[in-house]
């Protein structure tokens, strides 16, 4: 057929079958190309293929470049010698300051491997087996890899989607996205520009491993930062702060599920401070099992379940009406001292308080008393940090009064999202699939942090029993 018999858009009969029944069909017609004009398309497409390249990548152009015209002017040997002084002088910075050698080299050398060798590579198959691919008029549309990040645990890829999509469509293959790229976990997380997403793919759990408690006062004796408590880790490997001032934290977790290492724990980063008399500790635990082992830490301290611990709570409230009462209108910013010391009302079972207690009227007490502290105490620094181990409705009903929630394991599903807000789970919250065994879960749990919806995994550093007697002497050292 010649190169203009038909115009573009005509379509011509193609004799498909020896069926004499078969309707005819129809197809573009085939036009022979000259082998000299291929060969030119050819190499034109090749010519501009190799300038975007370099145009991409311009550091390694001017790396080899460089190298290649210095071996050019100066002969390999010097240039073999400049090479082992720049590997040498690596190695110094990688020998003396290892941190800012990971962060500035390893990373980045790291990202870049994993974006070519392992993201780009699968993309293709991947996108298209977990159906996140188009295809229209035989033409295949896939999502663009726009940046790779990594930590020593954790891939992060940032994802241009095709347009029209959503993360919703994201999440429901997340898992397929994982098994694709070799990662154990992978989680979809919004990005600040619509139209792209994150991906972050978990290679290796931070936290499959227990972590020791935390040293006291490893942050300098005098500055206890009321606003960022250092009791754990994060899932990237970075500290888990948590703040207490101008909060209430809220920890449910099942039974077992590492609710004293989180308790624990805040003790412990407000050691140094309390020892200064800048904060008080004022423990209630109805169970008598948790807080009463380490009792003489607390300033204050009852398990008394005829009435004892509703009067604790009361004193609070007391204390927090005098200090309104005082601050109102003069400031709004409270600072602890040591005439108002920072109060955390930290109580192990809030539940016993308002639901499993006998007494009627101790409970109505204890609701109210609580109900006054949450909404009321923040900002004349009074701060209630409450366990539970059953977040549904009917037992608590002042769980939004709690700004700072945390979910541990939990037996239900649908418990998630109570304690840590609507779409939670979906959002990769799954604190109901957190392992019982307590040396792999004890202490795992979920949190939402100020700047994000999508809540983060963390673990508790486990305080244990010779810990908490010696925070009790740290303390009686300074009597
Ligand atoms: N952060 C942690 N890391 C590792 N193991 C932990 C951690 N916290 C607790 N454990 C282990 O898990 C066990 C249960 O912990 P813990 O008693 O604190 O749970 P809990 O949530 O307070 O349970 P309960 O509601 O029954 O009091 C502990 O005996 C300890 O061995």
């Amino acid at each position: 057929m010649g190169l203009r018999k038909n115009a573009p858009s005509d379509n011509v009969m193609v004799p498909a079958t020896a069926d004499p029944f078969e309707s005819p069909k129809w197809a573009p017609p085939i036009w022979h190309m000259p082998p000299a004009l291929v060969l030119v398309v050819n190499l034109v497409r090749a010519l501009v293929r190799l300038a975007g390249f370099l145009a991409r990548h311009p550091i390694a152009v001017v790396i080899v470049g460089g190298l290649g015209g210095l071996t050019y002017a100066l002969g390999w040997r010097l240039v073999a010698v400049l090479a082992a002084f720049a590997a040498v002088c690596l190695g110094c910075w990688a020998a003396y300051w290892w941190d800012s050698f990971v962060r500035l080299v390893g990373y980045p050398a790291r990202a870049r491997w994993r974006h070519l060798f392992v993201y780009r590579r699968h993309w293709q198959p991947v996108m298209v087996m977990s159906g996140l691919a188009f295809y229209r008029n035989a033409r295949e549309y896939l999502p663009v890899i726009k940046r790779v990040a990594v930590t020593a645990t954790t891939d992060r890829v940032l994802v241009k989607m095709l347009s029209g999509q959503a993360p919703g469509i994201w999440r429901d293959h997340a898992e397929n996205l994982a098994h694709g790229f070799g990662a154990a976990l992978c989680r979809i997380r919004t990005a600040s520009r619509p139209g792209y997403l994150w991906l972050e793919l978990v290679r290796r759990d931070a936290l499959a491993e227990p972590l020791p408690a935390l040293p006291v006062g490893a942050e300098d004796d005098h500055a206890v930062d009321l606003s960022s408590l250092p009791i754990g880790r994060r899932e990237d490997g970075s500290t888990w702060r948590l703040r207490l001032l101008g909060t209430h934290v809220l920890i449910a977790g099942a039974t077992g599920a590492g609710k004293g290492s989180i308790l624990w724990g805040l003790v412990r980063a407000l050691l140094p401070a309390v020892r200064a008399g800048l904060v008080q500790v004022w423990g209630i635990d109805p169970k008598r099992m948790e807080l009463a082992f380490g009792r003489d830490v607390f300033n204050r301290y009852s398990d008394d379940a005829s009435g004892g611990m509703v009067e604790l709570l009361e004193a609070a409230v007391t204390e927090m009406q005098k200090r309104a009462a005082r601050f109102g209108g003069v400031t709004r910013t409270f600072i602890a001292t040591a005439a108002d010391p920072f109060i955390v009302v930290m109580v192990d079972e809030l539940a016993f308080l308002t639901a499993y207690c006998p007494e009627r009227d101790l409970r109505k007490r204890a609701d109210a008393a609580l109900a006054t502290l949450t909404s009321q105490g923040r900002s004349v620094g009074i701060c209630v940090v409450g366990a539970l181990q059953d977040p549904r409705k009917d037992v608590i009903n002042i769980r939004n009064l709690f700004p700072t929630r945390i979910a541990l394991r939990l037996d239900e599903a649908e418990q998630v999202d109570m304690v840590l807000g609507d779409g939670a789970r979906d959002r990769s919250a799954l604190a109901d699939q957190i392992s019982p065994i307590p040396e792999v879960g004890a202490g795992v749990g979920y949190i939402r942090l100020e700047d994000s919806p999508d809540p983060v995994r963390v673990r508790a550093a486990f305080v244990s029993d010779t810990d908490i007697a010696a925070m009790a002497g740290y303390l009686a050292e300074a009597a």
